[in-house]
């Protein structure tokens, strides 16, 4: 099986396992794709290393698309010009550099129908991502372009305005935000005043999350066009597959990767199903898994694998304490875990312990599937029912409001799986926002 992934330092909060992850299951390619965090004095071996091992190549990022440069064989001409990359391709023993960055820019640029022939362009930051912008559209024919920065030194290919300047400025077509201003936790905060907006024909801004910034928001309330930064790290990743499955993929997947990416939950928090027995948190759990490609786990199973007896024979031979403590430890393991999607079992939200340990793993879903439906289905293997309704009910009376207390979401589960499914992430979605 090919193998890929990021070299970076600290990379935990990286989606692009998610991405490459959609981008393989689309195109039916049997490949992995995995974080390498590594220190920077390892950077090489590192490189070396996974050449050695078979890897079919490696995206870069932050803090070494410069470092990386000398440690390669070829770069392209993009690759050059902007002196980083953040695509290696592994070849017949050969490293070859490239900056996707810079054509996800102009991917993104072409889904949204935005032209840079004969346009003006400013473009906040003067960093990597603000270069990258500044030499795509220059390279395209934009009439001129202009970087700002708080402190504008050495001007270089571009000219680099002051925020001050800008107050100055006449019509201009496009506007970049390249800075981390208004990224999540901060969104409150943005690069631009509100009335300096008007000036601007569309709003880029390379941020996405939050899915919509204070600038963009700014933006639309006035009637300018406003793009986030999703297209763009989608696109960079689709021109990657490109370059190593050798293969044009963008006309047909872009858009799919976006759809894909603006469903995601905040991705740095795993997923748990809390709720009554029988409200399908096991059912709904390998469903949301899968749609991620994430790891499913299921409390009840595992404690079944790990004791070598059901759950009714453990509450019939051991008693149900025995089984509480088993379920904290498998609950205690899940969380320790990233990137999985966890079903509890009904009575997990009795123990204290168990809800801090999941509240600090992720979100809790409460699934809300109606007591008369519960009823009316087949609730065998659960002891604590044992086909008794009045127990059910008196178990529901009882939990609901713990249920309801630690949830960071409810969903109502009374439809199909399709429709409950999509619900819960529209949920998720509207709660990370
Ligand atoms: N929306 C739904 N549509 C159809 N069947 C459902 C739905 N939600 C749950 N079920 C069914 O209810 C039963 C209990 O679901 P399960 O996932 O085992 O619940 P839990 O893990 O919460 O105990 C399963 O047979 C499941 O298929
Ligand atoms: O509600 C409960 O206390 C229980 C629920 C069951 O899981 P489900 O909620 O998946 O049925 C299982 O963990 C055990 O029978 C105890
Ligand atoms: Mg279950």
């Amino acid at each position: 099986m090919r193998f890929y992934g990021l070299l970076g330092e600290t990379l935990s909060h990286s989606i692009s396992p998610e991405i490459h992850g959609f981008l393989f299951r689309q195109l039916n390619i049997e490949a992995s794709y995995s974080l390498f965090p590594v220190p920077p004095d390892k950077l090489a071996d590192a490189l070396y290393g996974l050449i050695l091992l078979g890897s079919g190549g490696v995206n870069v990022t932050i803090p070494y698309k410069m470092k990386i440069i000398p440690l390669l064989d070829e770069l392209t001409d993009e690759a050059r010009a902007l002196g980083a990359v953040n695509t290696v391709l592994f070849r017949n023993g050969r490293t070859i550099g490239y900056n996707t960055d810079y054509a996800g820019f102009g991917l993104m640029l072409k889904q949204h129908g935005i032209e840079a022939a004969g346009k003006t362009a400013v473009i906040l930051g003067t960093g990597g991502a603000a270069r990258t912008a500044a030499c795509w559209l220059s390279d395209h024919g934009a009439a001129n372009v202009k970087l700002v920065s708080r402190r504008p030194a050495g001007a270089g290919r571009f000219d680099v305005l002051s925020y001050n300047d800008l107050t100055n400025l006449t019509h201009t077509d496009i506007l970049v935000n390249a800075t981390p201003v208004g990224m999540y936790p901060h969104i409150h905060e943005t690069p631009l005043a509100k009335a300096l907006l008007t000036r601007f024909g569309v709003i880029i801004d390379l941020i996405y999350n939050p899915l919509e910034t204070r600038l963009m928001r700014e933006g639309r309330e006035q009637g300018i066009y406003a793009v986030n930064g999703l297209t763009m790290l989608a696109a960079q990743a689709v021109a990657a597959e490109e370059i190593w499955q050798g293969r044009s993929i963008a006309e047909e997947l872009l858009e799919p990767v976006c759809e894909f990416l603006s469903d995601l939950p905040e991705h740095t928090h795993n997923l748990v199903f809390i709720g009554m027995p029988g409200s399908g948190k096991s059912t709904f759990g390998r469903l949301a898994a899968d749609r991620l490609g994430w790891e499913f786990c299921d409390t009840d199973p595992y404690i079944e694998q790990r004791a070598g007896r059901s759950i009714s024979e453990i509450f019939r031979l051991e008693g149900e304490e025995a089984f509480r403590r088993l379920e904290t430890e498998a609950i205690r393991e899940f969380s320790r875990r990233r990137r999985v999607v966890i079903a509890t079992g009904g009575g997990a939200v009795t123990r204290p312990e168990n809800m801090a340990l999941l509240e600090a793993t992720g979100r809790l879903i409460y699934l809300d599937r109606p007591i008369e439906i519960i009823a009316t289905s087949n609730l065998t293997g659960r002891p604590l029912l044992n086909g008794d309704k009045g127990k059910l009910y008196s178990l529901y009376e009882a939990r609901k409001p713990l249920y309801e207390r630690y949830a960071h979401c409810q969903v109502l589960n009374k439809y199909s799986l399709e429709r409950v499914l999509d619900s819960i992430f529209e949920d998720l979605k509207r709660r990370s926002n």
